[in-house]
């Protein structure tokens, strides 16, 4: 059998696709960077053709750089954002809209009306998650209350919803697969993660027509083939899993307490709780890890809407530096200890606070605050973030003894250290920080038969480099009040 798979990474600023081998070494790499579209305040759109055309070109071209065809791959797994909404005509397969994307806050009003009306203690009961724009239920709704006929259509049976693995499953399989898989599932706020099915009720409160829905099947499983025309022969899509989960899994986290952070354009901390599904008093969020031979693993969730982001203002937005790799020369010099915070609520803040109204700000500033010190904040803004998070699991009653870190702000040495000695506890940073590519090839490894066992898997787990914690508690204890009291200035709740 051929050993290689191929992972698709479709994140919410480029699209991915990595060829790994058996022993989960990376062979080749290819990326492309897409158009992201802010409409207005809090909105945020991406083209779902432009998704699918970027995700093609970067599968054909890793092939390429491998020197492999596809008639070399075991299969192919697809970890995708999650979350971000698209909705297409059955007979086209045209979306009859622009994905509405996980960052998005236009439903709110909608989102604080179902709290007021009282709902929310029946959605975290049954989805684990808590009522916000984040999820993709009221951006289902959105979409039909705002196209014209499309709910009347949806009600037929004439469109299809997916989040982003689902409408590149339909893509590559000219239309014939129209799945999705438990993790992402679980993430759309209509989906019962306990009985582990769509759920009548929900779909009503939040108006989501049952025709719409793809079925929901493991993370490992026979999605359907991507048709020849697409990479030259069929391959066998194998894996699926939204991209939180499969760096979960990319990182070996198998067994209950075991932690990951992934610090991309946002920020998701993810605590395995086996086949528990644990209920957060603290504003996390529950969620399906992974589904393996039918059964869930769950896991606990944090999340937070901008941490790389914060770079790519620095950069784009305020030009205050070329690259986000030159943030650690600003930092070095600064030191950790310069009485500025930024808080980068663009979009609101996620867990544990769910300020879907806040807006970001920068306080402390002085006559001598220079850009060293602002981009300084906004690396901190990362670590203070995930303290919170951090803070928020403990009070559930969880020890967190280390972290794994991945995605691609944990090639900053200086961010990494900070996080070590905010949080007080010891980040671990693996040799490949790919994981959530990893975690895809993973899936579809073992569903074609690559990889036998989640134990096989883990025994390939290496770590690269051990931050441990030096500073002292009593700086650490203050800079976190700085941020507290920071925050707090922005929360409208
Ligand atoms: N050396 C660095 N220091 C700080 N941030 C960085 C560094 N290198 C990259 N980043 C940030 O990491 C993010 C990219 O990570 P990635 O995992 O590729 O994101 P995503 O999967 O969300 O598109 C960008 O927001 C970028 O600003
Ligand atoms: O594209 P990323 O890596 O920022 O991840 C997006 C998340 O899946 C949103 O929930």
């Amino acid at each position: 059998m051929t050993p290689y798979l191929l992972a698709i990474d479709q994140g919410t600023t480029s699209s991915r696709a990595i060829v790994f081998d058996q022993k989960g070494a990376s062979i080749a790499t290819d990326q492309r960077e897409f158009t992201q579209h802010f409409p207005s305040d809090g909105r945020v759109e991406h083209d779902a053709s432009e998704i699918w055309e970027s995700t093609l070109a970067v599968c054909r071209g890793v092939l390429e750089k491998a020197g492999l065809d596809a008639s070399d791959l075991a299969g192919i797994g697809i970890t995708n954002q999650r979350e971000t909404t698209v909705i297409w005509d059955r007979a086209t397969g045209k979306p009859i809209h622009p994905a509405i994307v996980w960052q998005d806050r236009r439903t709110a009003s909608l989102c604080t009306k179902l709290k007021t009306d009282g709902h929310e203690d029946t959605v975290v009961e049954r989805t684990g998650l808590l009522i916000d724009p984040y999820f993709s239920a009221t951006k289902i709704a959105w979409i039909l209350d705002h196209v014209e006929g499309a709910r009347a259509r949806a009600e037929a049976g004439e469109l299809a919803f997916g989040t982003v693995d689902s409408w590149l499953l339909w893509n590559f399989t000219g239309g014939r697969s129209h799945f999705t898989d438990a993790s992402n599932a679980s993430r759309t706020a209509v989906f019962n993660i306990h009985e582990q099915n769509w759920d009548n009720e929900l779909l009503k409160l939040f108006r989501v027509p049952r025709p719409l829905l793809p079925d929901v099947l493991d993370s490992a499983a026979d999605y359907g083939e991507a048709e020849a025309r697409w990479l030259g022969a069929p391959v066998r899509i194998a894996g699926i899993a939204g991209d939180q989960q499969a760096a979960l899994i990319g990182q070996a986290c198998f067994k209950p307490g075991m932690a990951k952070s992934t610090y991309g354009t946002g920020c998701f901390l993810m605590v395995n709780t086996g086949s528990k599904a644990v209920r957060s008093e603290n504003r996390l969020l529950t969620t399906v890890a992974y589904r393996l031979n039918g059964q869930p693993c769950y896991a606990i969730e944090g999340s937070i809407f901008v941490a790389g982001a914060a770079m790519q203002w620095l950069r784009d937005g305020l030009k205050l530096i070329g690259d986000a790799a030159e943030s650690s020369a600003h930092a070095q010099s600064v030191g950790v200890d310069n009485q500025v915070y930024l808080v980068p609520a663009f979009t609101g803040l996620g867990a544990p606070h769910w300020d879907p109204h806040a807006r970001g700000a920068i306080m402390g500033l002085t006559r001598d605050t220079g850009i060293g010190e602002i981009v300084t904040a906004g690396l901190q803004s990362v670590c203070y973030q995930t303290k919170d998070l951090v803070r928020a699991i403990q009070n559930d009653g969880a020890v967190l003894a280390s972290v794994r870190v991945d995605g691609g702000m944990v090639v900053n040495d200086w961010l990494m250290q900070f996080l070590a000695d905010i949080l007080n506890v010891t980040v671990d940073r693996p040799r490949i920080t790919e994981t959530t590519a990893l975690g895809a090839a993973y899936l579809a490894g073992l569903q074609t038969g690559v990889f036998d066992s989640l134990e096989q898997i883990s025994e390939l787990w290496e770590c690269e480099r051990q931050f441990h914690t030096g500073m002292p508690p009593a700086l650490r204890e203050s800079l976190y009040a700085g941020w507290l009291d920071a925050v707090e200035r922005v929360c409208n709740n």
